[in-house]
């Protein structure tokens, strides 16, 4: 069963069309939905989530018509939203427990989830901190343990590394997909960043100017190439010398050595120098082609910021 299905979306403001004739079918899992600023990721959502309707076309989540089941969908549904929407002036705990309550459970068990969620996104050692003066990166935090709480089968995160240097944006990357394994739950992630969702999806919906642009598994965008890549512990250069003494051609890229692949004998060439030489063999691959190659030279904006 698909976890989102929509036909003809279409919404517009006035003269703006956000969404134009979109027909989606999202399988469960992480999904990726990219696309630059104003492609309509966040129209989207909202109209996913039932708080936006639609100037024509369906959708449904979870089963659930999003016109006309909006209350009964947002209980299975988790929604972290990309602008700052925390009060500073309560705890974490203060505040995802009034979430849980919110959201119906009743106090023993909110208290429960509440720990159990900020454990989760590492908060729990500042939890009775005010939220004022957490860092950005524990905010983002709080926003994703609020959407988390009440235990939805799918989570939407809005641009969940907005406004993170690059060691916090890994940190929420790592975060994302923990929730998505741990929990087994699907979860849409909203990015213009295509190098993260490849990081952490299993699929991607792409999206531009409100329109599908492509829509399928991450595996089948990124097919591997002709190229072999190796990484040895220590220094690669005897590595390479043996290699091109038993004809194959090596080309140095700093500590890692690429090599055409055209067949297993190859990985055996490899193993048996690695063998001869005493070198620990660290990385043995075919390179992948990157989300991002698809997309280049097509639209610009996609890389903005990336
Ligand atoms: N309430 C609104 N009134 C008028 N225009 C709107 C409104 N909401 C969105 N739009 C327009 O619809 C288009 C899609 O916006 P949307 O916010 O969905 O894009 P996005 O992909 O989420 O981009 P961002 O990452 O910048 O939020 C944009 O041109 C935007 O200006």
């Amino acid at each position: 069963m698909h976890v989102i299905e929509t036909a003809g979306l279409t919404r517009r403001f006035g003269d703006v069309t956000a969404l134009d004739d979109l027909t989606i079918a999202v399988p469960p899992g992480i999904t990726g939905l990219v696309g630059a600023n104003g492609a309509g990721k966040s129209t989207l959502i909202r109209i996913l989530l039932g708080l936006l309707p639609a100037t024509s076309g369906s959708a449904r989540v979870l089963g659930y018509d999003v016109a006309s089941e909006g209350p009964t969908l947002r209980q299975f549904v988790g929604y972290m939203p990309e602008h700052d929407c925390l009060p500073g002036d309560v705890s974490a705990t203060e505040f995802i427990a009034h979430m849980a309550r919110v959201n119906g459970l009743p106090g023993d068990a909110a208290r429960e989830r509440t720990a159990e969620t900020l454990r989760h996104v590492g908060l729990f050692e500042e939890r009775y901190r005010d939220i004022r003066g957490y860092s950005t990166g524990m905010k983002q935090r709080v926003k994703l343990a609020q959407a988390l709480v009440h235990d939805p089968r799918l989570l939407f995160l809005d641009e969940p590394t907005n406004g993170l240097d690059p060691a916090g944006r890994d940190d929420m990357l790592d975060l994302v997909r923990r929730t998505g394994h741990e929990f087994g739950i699907s979860i849409v992630m909203a990015s213009h960043l295509l190098g993260e969702i490849e990081r952490v999806c299993d699929q991607v919906v792409v999206i531009d100017g409100g329109r599908l642009l492509r829509q399928g598994a991450i595996a089948d965008f990124t097919a591997a190439t002709g190229t072999l890549i190796v990484e040895v512990e220590g220094d690669p250069a005897a590595l390479a010398d043996a290699l091109r003494a038993a004809g194959l051609r090596v080309e140095g890229d700093g500590r890692q050595l690429l090599l055409p692949f055209d067949g297993d004998h190859v990985l055996d060439r490899v193993r048996d120098a690695c063998a001869d030489l005493g070198l620990g063999l660290v990385r043995l691959e075919r390179r992948r082609q990157a989300l991002e190659d698809l997309f280049r030279p097509a639209p610009e904006a996609l890389h903005a910021g990336s």
